[in-house]
Order: C-alpha cells, then structure tokens, then sequence
C-alpha cells in the first residue's frame, strides 16, 4: 500500500447489544475525497471515530500505508480530527488555538507559530490571529478547527460534519473551499455528511451506509447513475424502484416520458395521481398496479406538448437502457 493509502478490515464496532459497524471492507486511495453517506444511526461517526482512535475497535482492522494502526493512540496514527462542535479553547487566541497540539508535542515555540501560521494562511485566517473564538463568526471558528487539524500534517483528515452548522450560502463556500483544500494538499480527506447533495459535489468516493454496513461505494457517478440496491436508488433520490419482470429495477425519474412511446420502449399505464409544477419541470406520479409508483420528471415544453391530468389513465414510458436491475434488498 502507498503511504496515505487507508483500508479497513472487517472494521465492527459494537456498543453492548448494538452493532453499530458490522465488519465493514472499504479501500480509499491516497489524495481521495471520500464522503460518507447515510440515514442517522447507520454508523457514519463510529466508522470515523475508530479510524481517528477516538474510539476503540470492537473487532477488525484499521490499515494506513504500511501500518496497522488499530491500536494506536489518535495522535500516533497519522489522522487529525475536525468535530461537528468545533472544541475550540476559549480563553486562547485563535494562533495559540492552533499552535495547541505542537505544545503536547514538544515543539519550540517558534516552530509551533511558524507552522501554525502557515496553515493559517492556507485557511485564510492569517488576519485574525490575535482575535478569541468568541470574537469570530462561525464560519471562522470552523476555519480555526480546521486549521487546528491541519497543522499536525495528517496523512487524512477526518470531518465529521464540518458544514452542518452553517447557513446555507456559507455552507456552499466553504464546500467548495475544503475541495480546493484537499486538492492542494493532495492527502484524503473523509468527510460525513447527510447531504446526498454535498457528497455529489464533493467527492471521488460516496460510501454510502445502512445499519452499520456499505450498501455502495463508488464514485458519485456510479452510484447515481448505477445504484447497486433499492436502498441506494430511493436514498439518492430521482429514481424510481419498480417490481418489473419479478425483478427490482430502477428508473431515473428524468428519464420517464408520458405516452407510449416506440416499440422497443417499456410502456406501463395507469392512474395519474400527482402533477406538481416545478417552474423548469412538471413532476407527474403514476400509479402502474403491481409495478408501483412511477415518477416522471419532465421538461414543461415537453409537459404542454403531451399534459396530464390528474385521475386520468395514461401511458408513461422509458428506454429499456435506463433500466438496471437492482440487487434484491
Ligand atoms: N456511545 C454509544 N453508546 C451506545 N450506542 C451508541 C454510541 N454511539 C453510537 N451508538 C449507536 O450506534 C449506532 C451508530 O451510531 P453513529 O453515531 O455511528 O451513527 P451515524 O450514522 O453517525 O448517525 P448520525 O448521522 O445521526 O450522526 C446508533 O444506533 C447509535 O445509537
């Protein structure tokens, strides 16, 4: 393994009678943007906490390059930290903040404030040095806790939820700042999010969870486009999960059409039991029988050239290539 490469081994945590990672396998390559995705309870922060070693592991094995570091105490591992609360010191300046972990380290204090400085720069912090958290906004004490992490030189940084805290333009800055981040730093970043939205765009690798086990990983590509089980389809979000030929299958809701359609497409009628403007897009649901509920949906032109009402009984159809057969649940 490259140094910077992680694997996980049959990782398991369990909390008494709960198990809340189950033997989980999962591979990321050095330099990857990682996020992990999943409903709450599934285990996304445990799996972070075993790997920073805030956390013991009830059973498996936490591999980094060339070491085994299921044991190691956090900061023996190579991994840093940056908590949902930021945990920052009140009554230390924000460089003192971020110099912190130097100190427990036994670096002079010149080398603490030169390397603290550094990530400051790179965080965009340098101007507000001398300040105390409680005179920053949030978003700044997000960037002290983040510099906080980075100033150690994690070979990966772990976030768990870094951008939950923050309104919803802030949020999108700062997104796109932790990506140019880990690209110029070139090391994996794992990220936990709740946000399929926010896994999207950020990452090369979604792991996406379910009752402490990886239902999917790939990329954001492979897993929207592609996804393995109905799970993954329905928690994405755009698809459709239809009982077709005794098979579950999966249908991109963008890629259902009303009418017929040609002879090679699949065509299934029923109930129109939803129409929903959407300004760009008209959202139409059908109720198809046994093959469930279809969503489709589809540009306005395309709406007024072929409209739906609600109660009538129509046609939906789709190209038999948008189809994917889904692994049963
Ligand atoms: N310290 C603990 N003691 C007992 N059970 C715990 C503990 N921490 C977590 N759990 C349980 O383990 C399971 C996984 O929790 P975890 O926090 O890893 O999930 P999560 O996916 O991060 O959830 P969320 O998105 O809500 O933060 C849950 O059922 C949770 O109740």
């Amino acid at each position: 393994m490259a140094p910077g490469d992680l694997e996980l081994v049959k990782l398991t945590k369990r909390y008494g009678a709960t198990t809340a990672v189950d033997a989980i396998d999962l591979r990321v390559p050095a330099g990857t943007y990682c996020c992990f995705l999943g409903p709450s309870g599934c285990g996304k922060s445990s799996t972070m906490r075993m790997i920073a070693g805030h956390e013991s592991a009830s059973g498996g094995d936490i591999i980094l390059g060339a070491n085994n570091v299921t044991d190691l105490p956090p900061a023996r591992r190579g991994t840093a930290m940056m908590f949902q609360s930021y945990a920052l010191f009140p009554h230390l300046t924000v460089l003192d903040n971020v110099a912190f972990s130097l100190k427990m380290k036994g670096a002079s204090k010149d080398e603490r404030y030169r390397k603290a400085r550094a990530v400051m720069e790179l965080v965009d912090l340098a101007r507000f040095e001398a300040r105390m958290p409680a005179q920053l906004s949030g978003g700044q004490q997000q960037r002290v806790a983040l510099a906080r992490a980075l100033v150690t030189d994690p070979g990966i940084l772990l976030l768990d939820e870094p951008l939950s805290a923050l309104d919803p333009f802030l949020r999108l800055r700062v997104r796109t700042e932790l990506k140019r981040l880990q690209r110029e730093l070139g090391i994996s970043f794992l990220h936990v999010t709740h946000g399929q939205d926010e896994a999207m765009a950020l990452a090369d690798l979604v792991v996406i969870m379910r009752d402490g086990r990886i239902e999917q990983a790939g990329s954001p590509q492979d897993v929207f486009h592609r996804p393995a089980t109905g799970f993954v389809a329905r928690f994405m979000g755009g698809h459709n999960v239809l009982q077709l030929d005794g098979r579950p299958v999966s249908v991109r809701a963008d890629r259902v059409r009303i009418g017929e359609g040609s002879a090679d497409a699949r065509s299934v009628s029923g109930e129109v039991r939803g129409v929903e403007y959407g300004g760009a897009t008209v959202t139409v649901v059908v109720h198809a029988g046994d093959a469930g509920e279809i969503t489709a949906v589809i540009p306005e032109e395309q709406f007024n050239a072929t409209p739906a009402e609600l109660g009538q009984t129509r046609a939906v159809h789709w190209s038999r290539g948008d189809e994917f057969v889904l692994e049963a649940a």
